[in-house]
């Protein structure tokens, strides 16, 4: 009989005595599996091999279930440290104990919650205890953590659950095909076969050389395993930028614009924030090396400005009585928040007088000497708003993130006094993590003081706010950590994977 020359390879290198499975014959015949697949299809089709299939379970250690195999659960690391405190005898102190285990920041926390579970002992008012019988020997945590950490494997069972739940191991599933030579198969070998040229694929040639006509083709089999191919795509935060913008434009708000690198005059000084304020020091701050200074501020605007932070604003005013210097309002730095925008454009320099009512925003990078955590990055998008409007009030404030908020889906904001030099009140905003259920903030906000309207020339009043775009992120993507979504530790799979819906 005549086959394609695939379906040869196969026939030739599959067995009758024992299933193949398609990563083997891929292997043996230099074929892609998706070719070796698509092939043993066809031939089972023709009744020359069957083709079976099976869902396998690999369970892997993840880096921390990797961390403990080798260094032992921290739960056991606690225990030992106890017996040797002689905790089996006596309860010995808590702090102690800890600390000669060599436990450190979570693994403690980890350690904690796990020692009563498994029975190494108790915990209570600071103290804790051994139970001289357990047998950290005997952990079926730990044995299965080494089985993995070696060459074995894990069988499906309370254990396998339990590390899953811990978060140490994965597990993933995949299908592997099988492929058997029938009785069929085999004399159809014995009796010869030979190649069937056939056409995978279709090219100018063919066609202009009318070819086509008389060439049999191969046929597609789009249900062979392939090998997954990674388009590029947008990222999760220039697409949930693009959402913010769109829900903020649709709620009748225009966009700012402005330098990433500006004054700290527009960063600080207009915002009534004293020029002694803790956040303007070095530690908070990114300073331009060159240039150092703007060239430029509205000299009867730096007048105000100094008054208004030197004897206050209104006859009850009071400043700050503080020294206020224009060459420190002068230097430049990388923007801390967007709210340099705000001020630029309340005081017309931006693009003249804005009448009132009037609603503006901006989706912006803001750069802070902060420590990376999981929710803080060294600079990250601030979305600015503000509203200039008669008679505001928090309700005004509160209504307006709650309707901004609920075109993602969050409908649990949360309000929380606060404090900023600017705004009088002020209100932070939290909101629930879908995953674990963790408030976390999510902006800033308030109403903007007399002191930093009057001397910009606001005549009424003007609620604004800074929320954070990658926390929003975080709470429509569920991801945990914010170094997930950009930056140098991002999570590659979660960014390729991840919807950003509203
Ligand atoms: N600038 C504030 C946010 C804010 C803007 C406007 C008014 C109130 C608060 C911050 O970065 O946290």
């Amino acid at each position: 009989m005549q086959l394609p020359e695939s379906q040869i390879a196969v026939l030739e290198t599959a067995s009758a005595d024992e299933a193949t499975p398609v990563d083997a014959l891929a292997a043996a015949t230099d074929l892609p599996p998706e070719t070796v697949t698509g092939a043993a299809f066809e031939l089972e089709e023709e009744g020359l091999v069957a083709v079976a299939e099976r869902v396998d379970e690999t369970v892997s250690l993840t880096e921390e279930g990797e961390e403990y195999a080798e260094r032992g659960l921290p739960e056991v690391r606690l225990y030992e440290a106890a017996l040797e405190a002689g905790a089996d005898a006596d309860p010995a102190p808590m702090g102690q104990v800890i600390g000669n285990s060599g436990l450190e920041g979570a693994a403690v926390d980890i350690a904690l919650s796990n020692y009563a579970r498994k029975g190494y002992g108790s915990i209570e008012g600071g103290e804790i205890t051994a139970d001289p019988d357990a047998e950290p020997a005997a952990d079926a945590e730990a044995t299965a953590l080494d089985e993995l950490a070696g060459e074995g494997t894990l069988e499906e069972g309370d254990v396998l659950d339990q590390l899953e739940r811990r978060g140490l191991v994965e597990v993933a599933e995949s299908t592997v095909r099988e492929v058997e030579l029938t009785e069929q198969g085999v004399t159809e070998l014995m009796a010869g076969v030979e190649t069937a040229e056939t056409v995978g694929q279709v090219t100018p040639e063919l066609l202009t050389s009318g070819d086509w006509e008389d060439v049999e083709f191969a046929e597609y089999n789009v249900e062979a395993d392939a090998e997954t191919v990674e388009g590029g795509r947008v990222h999760v935060l220039r697409e949930m930028s693009e959402r913010v913008k769109d829900v903020l434009v649709g709620m009748g708000f225009e966009e700012m614009d402005g330098p990433h690198a500006d004054a700290d005059f527009w960063i600080n000084d207009c915002l009534f924030m004293p020029q002694d304020h803790p956040a303007r020091t070095h530690w908070d701050r990114f300073a331009l090396e060159q240039p150092t200074h703007i060239d430029e501020l509205p000299e009867d605007l730096v007048e105000r400005v100094e008054r208004a932070h030197r004897e206050g604003v209104g006859d009850d005013g009071e400043g700050y009585h503080s020294p206020w210097d224009e060459d420190f309002a002068r230097a430049l730095a990388l923007r801390g928040h967007t709210t340099s925008l705000s001020t630029r454009y309340l005081s017309g320099e931006q693009i003249g007088e804005i009448e009132p009512p009037a609603r503006f925003f901006s989706v912006e990078k803001a750069y802070r000497n902060d420590t990376l955590d999981a929710t803080h990055l060294l600079e990250f998008y601030q979305i600015e708003g503000w509203v200039m409007a008669e008679d505001l009030s928090v309700r005004d404030l509160m209504g307006t993130f709650e309707e901004f908020y609920a075109q993602f889906g969050i409908t649990d904001i949360q309000f929380k006094p606060h404090y900023n030099p600017y705004t009088e009140p002020s209100f932070e905003l939290f909101g629930t993590h879908p995953t674990t259920g963790e408030l976390i903030e999510i902006g800033n906000s308030g109403i903007f003081r007399e002191e930093m309207l009057e001397p910009l020339g606001v005549e009424c009043d003007v609620m604004a706010w800074g929320l954070a775009l990658e926390r929003l992120a975080m709470l429509t993507t569920g991801a945990e950590d914010i170094r997930d979504l950009h930056g140098t530790l991002a999570d590659l799979e979660f960014l390729r994977n991840a919807e950003v819906t509203y």
